[in-house]
C-alpha cells in the first residue's frame, strides 16, 4: 500500500518508508492511497472469527506485500495477547475496556504493533532509528513498554512536567535501557511541536534516522481500528444501531474508528467526547479551526489543544463539513461534570471508570437524549492510573493491578529540558 502526504507537497511512498519516516518531508501526515471495503461476508461471520483473524484481515491491505503474510500474522498475534471485553452499563450503553494490556491504556496495541513492524524492517536496515514521542500521559508508557529492548531502536519520550499522573510518569521514566524520558517545561502541544520541528531539522535528519511513535505514525494509528471491530463482534447479536463515544485528545483513536467504518463496519455515528480542550467542538459549531493552548484537566491524556489527526478526519469525509457533521457529534465537559459521571457510574452501575472513560460516558448520555442507538463508550485507561482522582470521587480504595504495582516504587529518571534547542542538543550528543 502506498501513502500520500496530506500537505500534498511530498512524493507518495511505501508503508515501510512512511513508518520509518513518521511524518512526510513536507510535514504532512501520511494517509493511505485507498481504503477498500472488506467483503460483506467478513462482517456476516465476524462472531466466528478470533480477534487475531479479524485484525489480520482488517489491516493487511494497509501493508500489502511489504511484510509477508506469515510475519504479519505473528505480529498481530503478539500484539493482541490480552482481552478487549465489552461490559454492559445499561440497556442502551456499554463500555469497551481497552486497558487490559501491559501499561493499561489503549495505546498498548498501536505501540506493540508499530514496534514489531519497525523491528521487522530493521532486520534489513543497518542504521539505528531514534523514535521520538510526545505524550500527555499514556502514549509514553505504552511506547516505552512496547519498544523496550528492541534492537537498533532508541526511544526518546517528551512529556509535560507536572501534567501527567504519578503512575503515568513512573511508567515512562523508569524502564532505562533504550528508553530516555525528557521532562519538558511546557504543555503537551509544546512537546508535540518540538517533535514535529525535529523532523524538519535537516541538521538532525542528516545525522540520524528519526521517526515518531505518536498516532501521526501510520503503524501506531491504524491498528486502533481493531477496537471497533472487536466491539461489533461482541454486540452484533443485539441488532441495534451502533454508535461510539470516544474520549478524544489527539483524535487518532476516533479517526481509526472512521477507517473501520470505511472498511464497511456498520457504525451509525461517532461522538467525540472532550474535556475543556474543545478545539474540535468549537470547530463543529463555527466551522473555524482555531487551535488553542491546552488547559490542564483531570482527564490529562486528552489535554491537547491542536489535535494532530483532525486533518485525517477531514480527509476521510472528503473535506466536506456537512458530510462530517452527519457522522460526528462532539461535546465538551468540565472536570466537575467528569467527577459527577464517575460517581454516577459507581453508585448506579457499580462500575469504576477512569476520568477519560467518564467523559466518554457523558458523551453517550448526551447523544441518547435525542437519538436511539446502542452507544459504546471507550474506557481508554485503567482507573488506577488516576488513583487520586478516582478514589477521591468514589471514596473507596481500589485494588492495584500487578502492572501498576510493578512500577509504583521504581525511581523516576528524567532529563529536564525547556526548549527545542535543548532537545536538539540532547539528540546530537
Ligand atoms: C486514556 C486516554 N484516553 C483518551 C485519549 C485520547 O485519545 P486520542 O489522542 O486518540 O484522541 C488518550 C490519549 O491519547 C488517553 O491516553
Ligand atoms: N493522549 C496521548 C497524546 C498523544 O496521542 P497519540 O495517540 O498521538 O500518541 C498520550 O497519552 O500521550
Amino acid at each position: 500500500m502506498n501513502y500520500y502526504s496530506l500537505n500534498r507537497k511530498a512524493p507518495n511512498t511505501t508503508f515501510e518508508d512512511a513508518v520509518v519516516r513518521g511524518l512526510a518531508p513536507d510535514k504532512g501526515l501520511y494517509f493511505p492511497e485507498s481504503i477498500t471495503p472488506l467483503e460483506p461476508s467478513f462482517f456476516e461471520t465476524i462472531e466466528d472469527k478470533s480477534n487475531t483473524e479479524i485484525a489480520f484481515e482488517a489491516i493487511k491491505q494497509f501493508i500489502g506485500p511489504e511484510i509477508p503474510e506469515d510475519v504479519l500474522k505473528t505480529i498481530v498475534e503478539e500484539t493482541l495477547n490480552f482481552d478487549f471485553p465489552v461490559v454492559e452499563i445499561n440497556e442502551n450503553i456499554s463500555t469497551l475496556e481497552l486497558f487490559h494490556g501491559p501499561t493499561m491504556a489503549f495505546k498498548d496495541v498501536g505501540a506493540r504493533f508499530m514496534a514489531r513492524c519497525l523491528g521487522y524492517f530493521n532486520k534489513t536496515n543497518t542504521k539505528d532509528v531514534t523514535v521520538l514521542v510526545a505524550t500527555s500521559g499514556d502514549t509514553g508508557g505504552a511506547v516505552a513498554n512496547g519498544f523496550l529492548g528492541v534492537k537498533g531502536v532508541n526511544v526518546v519520550i517528551l512529556y509535560p512536567s507536572g501534567k501527567v499522573s504519578d503512575i503515568q510518569e513512573k511508567q515512562l521514566t523508569t524502564l532505562g535501557q533504550n528508553i530516555t524520558a525528557l521532562e519538558v517545561d511546557g504543555v503537551f502541544d509544546d512537546c508535540q511541536d518540538m517533535v514535529k520541528q525535529a523532523f524538519m531539522d535537516t541538521e538532525l535528519t542528516s545525522k540520524m534516522q528519526l521517526t515518531s511513535a505518536n498516532s501521526i505514525n501510520i503503524a501506531r494509528w491504524l491498528p486502533q481500528l481493531f477496537y471497533f471491530m472487536f466491539t461489533y463482534k461482541q454486540l452484533k447479536s443485539k441488532n441495534k444501531d451502533l454508535v461510539f463515544s470516544v474520549p478524544s485528545g489527539n483524535f487518532g483513536n476516533i479517526c481509526a474508528g472512521m477507517v473501520a467504518q470505511k472498511l464497511g463496519l456498520p457504525i451509525k455515528h461517532f461522538i467525540a467526547a472532550n474535556n475543556a480542550n474543545a478545539t474540535v467542538v468549537n470547530y463543529m459549531i463555527s466551522q473555524t479551526y482555531n487551535p488553542k493552548p491546552s488547559v490542564q484537566t483531570i482527564s490529562n491524556a486528552m489535554d491537547v489543544g491542536n489535535p494532530s489527526n483532525f486533518i485525517r478526519i477531514q480527509e476521510l469525509h472528503n473535506n466536506d463539513f456537512d458530510t462530517l457533521k452527519a457522522n460526528l457529534s462532539s461535546y465538551s465537559y468540565t472536570d466537575d461534570d467528569t467527577r459527577a459521571a464517575l460517581l454516577e457510574l459507581y453508585n448506579d452501575f457499580n462500575y469504576v471508570a477512569d476520568p477519560h472513560g467518564g467523559v466518554g460516558y457523558l458523551g453517550a448520555k448526551d447523544y441518547l437524549k435525542e437519538n436511539e442507538a446502542h452507544v459504546v463508550f471507550l474506557e481508554t485507561a485503567h482507573p488506577t492510573k488516576f488513583l487520586d482522582v478516582v478514589e477521591d470521587v468514589i471514596r473507596e480504595n481500589i485494588d492495584l493491578p500487578p502492572q501498576i504495582e510493578a512500577v509504583m516504587h521504581k525511581e523516576k529518571v528524567a532529563i529536564a529540558i525547556n526548549s527545542y534547542d535543548a532537545l536538539k542538543a540532547f539528540l546530537l550528543q
